[in-house]
């Protein structure tokens, strides 16, 4: 078998397109949509991500505002920021990069945005929704993976879906999407024994350990499903992903490449998340029309 390539470049197009008529639409009622982003410090596969972003926003015809911070700033002054954005109704979108310096607190940060304009999907409450089958806002790189399954009509109900990994970004939100649509889902990590014998029973694997080629042919069922998350750069600067895409494209039934796959997804359901609460702020402003 080889495997057929899940194109994210050529899906995200496609969902980019269809974006950028809502914004028309936005437009027409005077609402440009508005993401904040958030850096501190210089992590370069942030780097890469906010460049990427920035690219598809204008596109779809978001605005962007990066916002830079030395490595040094203390959290109680990145709080102050993110308060400010909080109460500015101008401001649909919300989103701080990860990681943060040692001595700013993630989960502080993470809390600190408000959950309605928390287009990472990850506050605790927007976590807790998901996790109820009820989402409000989801983790974008998960969310993107879930479009693959959408858009080549792959079946999810009743399959053995296998995560490599427990990241809040990724392994744990994307168990919960995958248990949403009736999967068996099982999900390992670096504690984890005889971890091959668990993905070889997978139909759908998920691969979001942060290690290179660490998924090899042996690994995979015949005619498995194989997402790649990993972003990982080799000795020569080259982004490789945790699975070794030349051995197991002769095996897997379908496979995201790396790069190209599962990256440019990730952006699209940020511009998706963007727009569709810049849409609710809209019909929150009509509400309040009606009432008074
Ligand atoms: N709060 C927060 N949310 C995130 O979602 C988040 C984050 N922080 N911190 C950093 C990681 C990393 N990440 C990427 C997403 C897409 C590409 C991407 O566009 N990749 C392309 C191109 C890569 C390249 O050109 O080198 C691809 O895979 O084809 C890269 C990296 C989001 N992250
Ligand atoms: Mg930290």
């Amino acid at each position: 078998m080889v495997a057929k390539l899940l194109d994210g470049k050529e899906l995200s197009k496609e969902i980019r397109n269809k974006l950028e008529q809502r914004v028309k639409i936005l437009k027409e009622k005077g609402i440009i949509p508005k993401l904040v982003v958030i850096l501190v410090g210089e992590d370069e596969a942030s780097k890469v991500y906010v460049r990427n972003k920035h690219r598809a926003a204008e596109k779809v015809g978001i605005k962007t505002i990066d916002i830079k911070f030395p490595k040094n700033i203390t959290e109680k002054e990145l709080l102050l920021h993110i308060k400010k954005y909080n109460e500015d109704n101008s401001v649909h979108g919300i989103l701080v990069q990860l990681p943060l310096p040692k001595q700013i607190s993630e989960e502080k940060i993470t809390c600190a945005i408000e959950p309605e304009k928390d287009v990472d999907g990850f506050h605790p409450v927007n976590i807790g929704h998901l996790f109820m089958n009820n989402p409000h806002s989801l983790p974008c790189t998960p969310h993107g993976i879930m479009q693959f399954f959408e858009k080549y009509k792959l079946p999810i109900a009743g399959k053995n879906v296998v995560i490599v990994g427990r990241s809040n970004i990724v392994g744990r939100p994307m168990a919960a999407m995958m248990l949403n649509n009736d999967a068996t889902v099982t999900v390992t990590h670096s504690k984890t024994k005889n971890l091959s014998e668990f993905t070889r029973q997978a139909d759908i694997l998920i691969a979001a350990v942060g290690r290179a080629s660490f998924i090899k042919k042996e690994d995979v069922k015949p005619g498995a499903v194989v997402i790649d998350v990993g972003m990982n750069r080799n000795g020569e600067g080259k982004l490789v992903g945790d699975v070794e895409q030349k051995g197991v494209a002769e095996v897997a039934s379908y496979l995201t490449p790396v790069p190209g796959g599962v990256g440019p997804m990730t952006i699209a359901m940020l511009m998706e998340q963007t727009v569709k609460f810049a849409e609710r702020s809209v019909q929150i402003v009509n509400r309040k029309v009606s009432n008074s």
